[in-house]
């Protein structure tokens, strides 16, 4: 097909969602992924979770892996008071390209920056590069052999602190076993698994929220 379906979410966006209202183009994204072709955003059903962590922990910085094209974001950005943001880190020019444009339809441009690039690569450089102290929130919705790594990276950068919520997604599917070990072992963190299912699917899948404890 001459489109990529990223291309082809993004033109159900700009034809079915309102300039400015994040709702719309989360409602049309869901609507499109759900009647006309599955894509890997994070969904209605677990969007909800996401909704009631975002709102929980009422983060003034956003740490997103993996953006694809842009749904978790607008879902998180949406919920955050003026002066709050979210950075969000992505692999693939392509979806970059597109995820940019679903924020800006959104009308949410001012509280995200999509960076691009490999998460392993960018991590070490958030501090000097962003003026970050420490994330509040982070939602891992990456390649998923990269979520412990990075999270051990993010530690040792010093980028998680006492109260940090992890926030992983498709920890069953396709599934982060040595992630959900590690986080469900460590005394450094507490953990709570919200099942739920595959986005647009009757699969199981879930999301682990994992709170640091401090050293
Ligand atoms: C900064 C950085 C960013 C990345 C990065 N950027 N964008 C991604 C996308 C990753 N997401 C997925 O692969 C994913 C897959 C499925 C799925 C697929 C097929 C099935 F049959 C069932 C389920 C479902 C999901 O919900 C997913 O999130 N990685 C990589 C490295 N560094
Ligand atoms: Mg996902």
């Amino acid at each position: 097909t001459r489109t990529s379906r990223p291309q082809r979410i993004l033109k159900a966006v700009q034809r079915k969602a309102t300039v400015g209202d994040p709702q719309s183009v989360i409602t049309a994204i869901d609507h499109f992924c759900r009647h006309r072709e599955w894509a890997m955003n994070v969904g209605d059903e677990k969007g909800s979770i996401l909704d009631s962590v975002v709102n929980e922990v009422s983060p003034v910085t956003v740490l997103e892996l993996g953006t694809y094209c842009g749904y978790s974001t607008v879902r998180i950005a949406r919920l955050l008071p003026p002066g709050a943001c979210v950075i969000t880190l992505e692999f693939n020019p392509d979806y970059a390209a597109i995820a940019r444009q679903v924020i800006k339809w959104s009308g949410l441009e001012d509280k995200v920056q999509l960076v691009e690039g490999a998460s392993g690569d960018w991590i070490p450089w958030m501090k000097e590069h962003f003026g970050v102290q420490a994330f509040d929130l982070v939602f891992l919705d990456h390649w998923k052999e990269r979520y412990l790594p990075d999270t051990k990276l993010l530690e040792e950068c010093g980028l998680i602190q006492k109260g940090t919520v992890l926030l992983a997604d498709n920890v069953i599917c396709p599934g982060t076993p040595d992630y959900l070990e590690y986080v469900r072992n460590s005394p450094h963190y507490n953990s709570q698994y919200y099942r739920s299912h595959l986005e647009y699917t009757k699969a199981e899948d879930g999301l682990e929220k994992s709170v640091f404890l401090g050293y």
